[in-house]
């Protein structure tokens, strides 16, 4: 029984970048925007300041009222308003008056200038002041900030806090957005217990649900986590039935190789719109990737822990970028040197999870020194060692040996 031909790694990312295309654009609500994808240009609604306003609390003058004002020259004014944030009312500051005034209210029509309360004596009725106000002394001005119709935010912006609050401060109460893809995660394998239950023999934790769940939400995507399911074909069949409706896509781990009870490859091999075959990569060999007959994106990853997480980096999260409409280019790999030396498969471009480490006071030039973070290396069942892993050392297909002291390229960073 020889083996078929492997796809590259570079082959297989084009094949499921070029099948996913963004999400349908939404108008969501600011509040449940966060994590999400801008689908088109948000321009302010309003200028920003709405209206000039006071910077201070203290008093609105007329600047040529205090020409000469200082501790020595005090000047007292009648205060003919109180204006708080969010009042209403615009009362006229006719020459020789003033309003107390505090931060952020409207600036009153015929002042021209604050005075902090500390430049003051405090007063409610008549205010006297101790300072000469500068032109224009803490007003903040209408559209400084922003002039409306003036760009808050481009296409492709994947939302953050920052965002949403200039968006809400330009007026927007909604925004257009790429919906985060919702995923539903899956195990299968009969061995599989929750953890934390005592596992009979043979049974061990699944450990695969949790890593894709929290990838998923890392990456930005919403995941449906269902947990672990038995070898059970038509169960497993029917399952897929249930929660496709209901999500975009549905990562699966497990069954894809060319075991007697390999259940994924069994239920959705058959479809015309899978495909499943070796990659020639280590860990995360056999793989597959389609969609079910409704349309729902599936990528099926081997069963292995450490091949679960090297194969969401390199093909399910590029994946789901896609899919939420994130354009931003992914980060490149950057040069690190090897600490210790480790074996590659012939053939196989692999992806060792690494423990990364930055060059100190020692005099290195910054360059980031990386060795496996399992310690037996390579394995995919090594779950233990991935705890530690900072990141992916990428070793081509025709290196079979990494010695101490080599260049290696290392995937690292949020992508
Ligand atoms: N004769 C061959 N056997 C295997 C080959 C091969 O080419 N020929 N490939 C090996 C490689 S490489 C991998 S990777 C695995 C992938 O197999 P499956 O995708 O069918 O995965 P399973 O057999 O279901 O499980 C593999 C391994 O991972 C453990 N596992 C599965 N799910 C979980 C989970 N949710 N949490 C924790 N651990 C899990 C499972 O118990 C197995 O130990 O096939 C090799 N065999
Ligand atoms: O390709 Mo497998 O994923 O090495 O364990």
């Amino acid at each position: 029984m020889g083996e078929p031909v492997k796809r590259s790694v570079a082959e297989h990312q084009r094949t499921v970048l070029a099948a996913l295309e963004p999400l349908p654009a939404r108008d969501v609500p600011i509040g449940g925007a966060g994590g999400a994808v801008l689908a088109a240009d948000v321009r302010s609604r309003t200028p920003i300041p709405l209206f000039d306003n006071s910077a201070m609390d203290g008093y609105a003058v007329r600047r040529a009222d205090l020409i000469g004002a200082g501790p020595d020259h005090p000047v007292a004014l009648p205060v003919i308003a109180d204006l708080p944030a969010g009042t209403g009312e615009r009362p006229e500051i006719g020459p020789g008056t003033a309003a107390r005034i505090m931060t952020g209210a409207p600036m009153p029509p015929g002042a021209d200038a604050v005075v902090p309360v500390e430049e003051t004596d405090a007063g409610t009725t008549t205010v006297t002041i101790t300072a000469e106000p500068a032109e224009a002394a803490h007003i903040r001005r209408a559209g400084d900030d922003l002039a409306t119709g003036e760009l808050v935010l481009r296409a492709g912006t994947r939302l953050t806090a920052r965002h949403l609050a200039a968006a809400a401060g330009a007026g927007h109460g909604s925004l257009p957005v790429h919906p985060r893809p919702r995923v539903a995660v899956i195990s299968t394998g009969t061995e599989l217990v929750d953890p934390g239950t005592e596992p009979a023999w043979g049974q061990i934790p699944d450990s695969n649900s949790y890593l894709l769940a929290q990838s998923v939400t890392e990456a930005g995507g919403a995941p449906v986590r269902i947990g672990a399911v038995p070898d059970d074909e038509a169960a497993f069949a029917r399952l897929l039935a249930e929660v496709s409706p209901d999500v975009d896509a549905i990562v699966l781990s497990g069954g894809v190789s060319v075991g007697a009870f390999d259940v994924v490859k069994a239920v959705l091999a058959p479809l015309p719109s899978m495909w499943f075959g070796p990659l020639a990569m280590q860990p995360g060999k056999p793989q597959g990737f389609g969609r079910l007959a409704d349309g729902t994106v599936v990528f099926a990853l081997p069963g292995n822990p450490v091949s679960v997480y090297v194969s969401f980096e390199v093909f399910v999260r590029p994946g789901l970028r896609r899919l939420a409409g994130d354009t931003a280019p992914l980060p490149r790999p950057v040069d690190a040197v090897a600490e210790v030396g480790w074996r590659s498969p012939p053939g196989r471009e692999q992806y060792m999870p690494v423990v990364i480490a930055q060059d100190g006071a020692d005099g290195g030039a910054g360059l980031l020194r990386v060795r496996p973070s399992a310690r037996r290396g390579s394995g995919s069942h090594l779950v233990g060692g991935l705890a530690g892993a900072d990141g992916l050392a990428r070793v081509a297909a025709d290196v079979d040996e990494v010695s101490a002291g080599d260049r290696v390229a290392v995937l690292w960073g949020a992508s």
